[in-house]
């Protein structure tokens, strides 16, 4: 019998700033998001990267190419989720979403809150459209990291829990890839009946 194996994975990552689409700073969102999931999950991926300007209808058309198009089954965007006048991410996410799913942007701000007391500024938004899930990260590259896998102490004791725990059920649900997270980095949460077989292989004691 053949070993199960890492299902394939396409995710959107999108870094939205006027000053690192212009060149005036150099872009540190997207190199922290692939970063970051390389490192968080198993399943080989391949990236569709965009840097782009915080253009409302840019945003939203740069998001339905890729789900409509390239076949996302996961968006992370960076940047624009503020007040400033300039900030429109949510607003451009929630222009192509079919659904929307509010405890993402509540528990981030929750997590963020402990890192900073501005957390509250963000008004990031996550969403379905079609087949895919859309999140919005804040601009600042060290909020990737912080949102996505939660806080812990100094011995590793998770005290606030990433929001990406939650992603790869949510994936299952509107029938995408079956996506596995490393333990050593961040815990997937699935219910007992919707787990398989894991493609991992057991660590050598
Ligand atoms: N893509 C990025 N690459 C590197 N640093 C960034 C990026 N986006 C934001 N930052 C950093 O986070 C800070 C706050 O981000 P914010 O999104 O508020 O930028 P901004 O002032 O709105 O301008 P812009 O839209 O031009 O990024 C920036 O001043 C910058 O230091
Ligand atoms: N984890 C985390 N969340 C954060 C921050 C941060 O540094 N770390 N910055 C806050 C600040 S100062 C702002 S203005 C908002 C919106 O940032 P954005 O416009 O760059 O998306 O995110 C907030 N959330």
């Amino acid at each position: 019998m053949s070993e199960p194996a890492f299902e394939a994975v396409r995710i959107g990552i999108v870094s939205i700033s006027d000053r690192a689409s212009s060149g005036v700073y150099e872009d540190k969102g997207l190199p922290a998001l692939q970063a970051w999931l390389s490192g968080a999950l198993h399943n080989p991926i391949h990236f569709e990267s965009r840097l782009i300007p915080d253009e409302r209808a840019l945003i939203a058309a740069t998001l339905r190419e890729l789900i409509d198009t390239a076949g996302c089954h996961l968006v992370l965007t960076t940047g624009g989720t503020g007040p400033a006048l300039r900030d429109v991410t949510p607003e451009a996410t929630l222009d192509v979403a079919d659904r929307e799913m509010p405890g993402f942007g509540e528990q981030m701000r929750q997590i963020s809150l402990r890192f900073v007391p501005t957390a509250i500024l963000s008004r990031q938004v996550a969403v379905i459209r079609g087949q895919a899930l859309i999140i919005n990260l804040p601009g600042q590259p060290k909020a990737i990291a912080e949102t996505l896998e939660g806080l812990k102490s100094a011995d590793g004791e998770l005290l606030v829990p990433g929001i990406f725990a939650a992603v790869p059920y949510c994936i299952d649900l509107i029938g995408g890839p079956y996506l596995e997270t490393r333990d050593e980095v961040l815990k997937a949460f699935r219910p007992k009946s919707a787990q398989r077989p894991s493609a991992a292989k057991p660590t050598s004691a």
